[in-house]
């Protein structure tokens, strides 16, 4: 695979879940998450450099097809017997390699390609941003989840962070109430918060079409700013966009850059929700921006409540794109109680600011991730 015979090659792959607690109950409409589990993978090299990925998602297998345990079986079973031993340089022949050999399993695949990133990062002693075409911002807009299941809890929360200076963005979770009940609390949120704050929702496609053409112009006059994914599908969320004026954006129907360009192509969407795992990695889903600024579709960073492995490869990404109108939603770190690296992130001024240092720019504390690692769940894949 490589021209030069020197090359580092991928020794071992190592997977562990993670199982850490969250500062309190995250409702969606899907499911509500009582922890959050990260499945942690390092690739260990020949040249002494280890690269740090990381597969996450929301509440089990109630939001997509992937759960940490199954990105872990996908990795020990499949792509990291399919990469050792091989040239850790050449990351996206590997992820075709491991493309052609594994359908779908994009989380699973996202977490192998982060780690191989920042492992060639340190090797050329480069901030991942810089690998995958060079940083356009240092600091990301972060948006806060409103989502305890109580109006009035979620406006302490909302003063909280605006007086910590933290959010001024808040994107509510509501479809899993009765429509004229979360139109209600969106309603009373955004009275409480006024113009010191912006109110967005995200449906998670629990509405029909029409209950969505009688719910979206309600969430406008609520002083809404933006609607995501109100309904499942592709088709409907189009003609809900040439029907109402407000933005309406694209998430769970954004599975990577085909879905990104039959979207862009066929039905719409004001702007899309852009997310590494989801997009099958960071260059996948470099991809999907690319066709929604040739399509005119704004974008926004997305996550899946990643901890702050997968939170940081993101913001690498997101700091690298040529637009970003809706800024980020990079906060899934602060959703849980423990750090699990030795510096932690920086969050200051309603913003995230993007680490300079090689590869993600952070490293993890070990003892603390021993100490939430689940027990039993490490697995190593070693050249033989
Ligand atoms: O966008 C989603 O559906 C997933 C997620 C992002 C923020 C949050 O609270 O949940
Ligand atoms: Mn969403």
């Amino acid at each position: 695979m490589s021209i030069d015979s020197n090359y580092p090659v991928i020794e071992r792959v190592e997977t562990r879940i993670v199982d850490l607690p969250t500062i309190r109950p995250h409702r969606l409409s899907v499911g509500t998450m009582q922890s959050q589990s990260l499945m942690l993978l390092q690739v260990i090299c020949s040249d002494g450099v280890t690269g740090l990925g990381e597969g996450t998602t929301i509440a089990g297998m109630a939001y997509g097809h992937e759960s940490p345990e199954t990105m872990k079986q996908t990795v020990d079973t499949y792509l990291a017997p399919a990469i050792v031993g091989k040239d850790a340089t050449r990351i996206q022949a590997l992820m075709t390699h491991v493309g052609k050999l594994v359908k779908m399993n994009h989380f699973a695949k996202s977490a192998l390609e982060t780690a191989l990133l920042d492992a060639h990062g340190k090797r050329l002693g480069v901030p991942l941003s810089e690998l995958l075409g060079g940083r356009r911002r240092d600091r990301l807009p972060v948006a806060w989840t409103l989502a305890s299941g109580n109006t009035a809890q979620d406006i302490d929360e909302a003063e909280k962070m605006l007086a910590l200076r933290r959010h001024n963005v808040f994107k509510l979770k509501i479809g899993a109430k009765a429509i004229k009940t979360d139109i209600q609390h969106v309603a009373d949120i955004k009275k409480a918060l006024g113009d010191r704050a912006a109110v967005r929702v995200d449906i998670n496609m629990a509405w029909s079409e029409t209950q969505a053409a009688w719910g979206i112009p309600a969430l406008a006059d609520a002083g809404c700013e933006l609607v995501e994914q109100p309904v499942a599908s592709a088709a409907a969320l189009g003609r809900l966009m040439r029907r109402f004026s407000i933005p309406l954006m694209a998430d769970e129907v954004l599975q990577g850059p085909e879905s990104a360009f039959a979207i862009a192509k066929e039905s719409g969407s004001d702007v899309f929700a852009v997310k590494i795992e989801q997009s099958g990695g960071l260059f996948a889903a470099q991809r999907v921006a690319a066709i929604a600024d040739a399509a005119g579709i704004e974008l926004y960073g997305g996550t899946m409540l990643e901890g702050a492995v997968s939170t940081i490869a993101s913001a690498h990404l997101f700091a690298s794109f040529a637009n970003l109108q809706w800024g980020t939603e990079l906060f899934g770190p602060l959703l849980i109680t423990e750090e699990i690296l030795t510096q932690p992130l920086e969050y200051s001024d309603f913003e995230l600011t993007v680490p300079t240092g090689p590869g993600l720019g952070i490293t993890l504390n070990d003892a603390q991730v021993q100490r939430f690692t689940r027990p039993g769940s490490i697995h190593h894949v070693t050249r033989s």
